[in-house]
């Protein structure tokens, strides 16, 4: 079963009432990046790529919207998030993201992690992303699990 917008949102901080959603919780952009050189995926481990953190830049004095001609960008969230026990999570890309031509991939989001994660966000016709805005949905799913996350992203940007 998949739990209501309420109960997600009492593990997601900060959340405001306009981020709660009727079946899940609304993310919003806090950075974007863009990878710049080869990560690796081993058989026994991973890198993750130097990326270059991308600035804010409409052309017009504007210094807190995103330009994003397409390609691939990975977008960190400003939220903490808080996957309980007993469930696992899953962000899907807004609505309206979608439907400007641009698209979020995502992985499985683990109970027991807690963190401040980051999305792929793939944009197929240049758009604008202002920082803050919600770009993603964050749902929650009973499920059974053996033990809890204890990987590497584990408090990830967690002050
Ligand atoms: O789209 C997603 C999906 C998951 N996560 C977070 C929550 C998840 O619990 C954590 C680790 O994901 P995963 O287990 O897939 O990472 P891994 O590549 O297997 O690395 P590790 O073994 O170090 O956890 O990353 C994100 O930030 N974004």
């Amino acid at each position: 079963m998949y739990e209501s917008g309420s109960f997600v949102a009492e593990h997601v901080d900060p959340v405001t009432a306009e981020q709660v959603q009727p079946n899940g919780v609304d993310l919003t952009v806090e950075a974007v990046f863009e990878q710049r050189e080869p990560g690796r995926i081993g058989r026994d481990g991973k890198e993750i790529g130097d990326r270059q953190r991308r600035h804010p830049e409409a052309g017009d004095g504007d210094t807190d919207t995103f330009y994003l001609p397409p390609g691939g960008y990975v977008l960190q969230y400003a939220e903490t998030i808080s996957i309980p026990d007993g469930h696992v999570g899953f962000v899907y890309p807004r609505s309206s993201l979608m439907r400007n031509s641009c698209m979020l991939n995502t992985a499985v989001w683990d109970a027991g992690y807690t963190g401040k994660g980051e999305g792929l966000l793939q944009v197929h016709h240049d758009v604008e992303l202002e920082r803050g805005a919600r770009v993603a949905q964050l749902v929650l799913a009973e499920g059974d699990h053996d033990d809890t996350y204890d990987g590497s992203y584990q408090g990830e940007r967690v002050e």
